[in-house]
């Protein structure tokens, strides 16, 4: 998808929102586990009911590899059902993967033509080289973990090299690497004091903001420096919406909290028009 398709599809939605299809099979309705694929059937719920208030859907695939050929198979059904039905929506395959280059080249196949994702995250630790294969895909997005949500980002991200925060080095070293413009980069949303500096480094860039809901984070705090002029945001919650109820009425109120967020959104967009 191209980033000016993504735009198109926040503009007529009002919405930034990112649904994380984060699923465990010990937290969604009992009632689905006599289904032949209870992860598919779960996710088609979910999408089916939230998809007007989102633009992005994001499975980790951690939630998926857990179990083995069986989960592989339902990430595979989720972003065919995606892909099909809705085509509109931009897909992220939440994996944090990068290796060296030759590697790294067969992770960007598997995830972009195997699978058909539009974008993957990476993680920038090995650097230019192991993320120029990811690049080279035209159309295909690679978000490079920047600043993320966990206590841990303050280990090494924040620390100094030089005089400046080691996240720094990686928005700006690359934005010099080839087709950089198909880079976007993870800020969590527990971090909404950073944004105004990473909004100075990256004007235009898109940030995909995951920590709203169950890490605590505020989307009007994120959205005061981190709204770019093409809105430029895309905010994730998994928990707080896919696991609004684990009864019978899981879709609606998942679509619910996704209604709710989008209200949120809109608001928010229509005060900086
Ligand atoms: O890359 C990510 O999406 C990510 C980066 C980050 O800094 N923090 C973070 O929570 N995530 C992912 O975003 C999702 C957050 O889930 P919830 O906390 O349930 O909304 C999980 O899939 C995390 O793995």
């Amino acid at each position: 998808m191209t980033t000016e398709s993504l735009i198109s599809e926040i503009k007529k939605k009002n919405s930034f929102l990112c649904v994380g299809l984060d699923v465990d099979l010990e937290k969604i309705p009992v009632f689905l586990l006599k289904e032949e694929d209870p992860i598919f059937s779960f996710n088609k719920a979910i999408i089916d009911a939230t998809h007007q208030y989102a633009v992005a859907y994001k499975p980790n695939t951690a939630f998926y590899e857990a179990y083995g050929l069986k989960g592989w198979q339902s990430l595979e059904k989720t972003i065919k059902y995606l892909n099909e039905n809705y085509p509109e929506i931009f897909t992220i395959a939440d994996a944090k993967r990068g290796d060296i280059g030759n590697t790294s080249s067969r992770y960007a196949k598997a995830f972009f033509e195997d699978l058909g994702f539009d974008s993957i995250t990476v993680a920038p630790y090995m650097g230019k080289d192991s993320v120029e294969p990811f690049l080279a895909f035209e159309n295909k997005h690679t978000i490079l973990l920047a600043l993320t949500s966990n206590e841990g980002a303050f280990d090494f991200q924040t620390k100094k090299v030089g005089d400046e925060e080691l996240y720094k080095h990686v928005l700006k070293t690359s934005k010099d690497w080839k087709n950089s413009e198909n880079l976007m980069y993870v800020v969590g949303a527990t971090k909404a004091e950073y944004f105004e500096e990473i909004r100075k480094n990256l004007p235009n860039s898109f940030l995909l903001v995951p920590g709203v809901g169950a890490q605590g984070g505020s989307l009007k705090e994120v959205c005061k420096y981190g709204l770019s002029e093409n809105i430029g945001l895309l905010v994730n919650s998994s928990r707080g919406i896919i696991y609004a109820s684990n009864d019978i009425d899981f879709a609606a109120a998942a679509a619910r909290e996704a209604k709710k967020m989008q209200q949120e959104m809109n608001t928010i967009i229509d005060g900086i028009r």
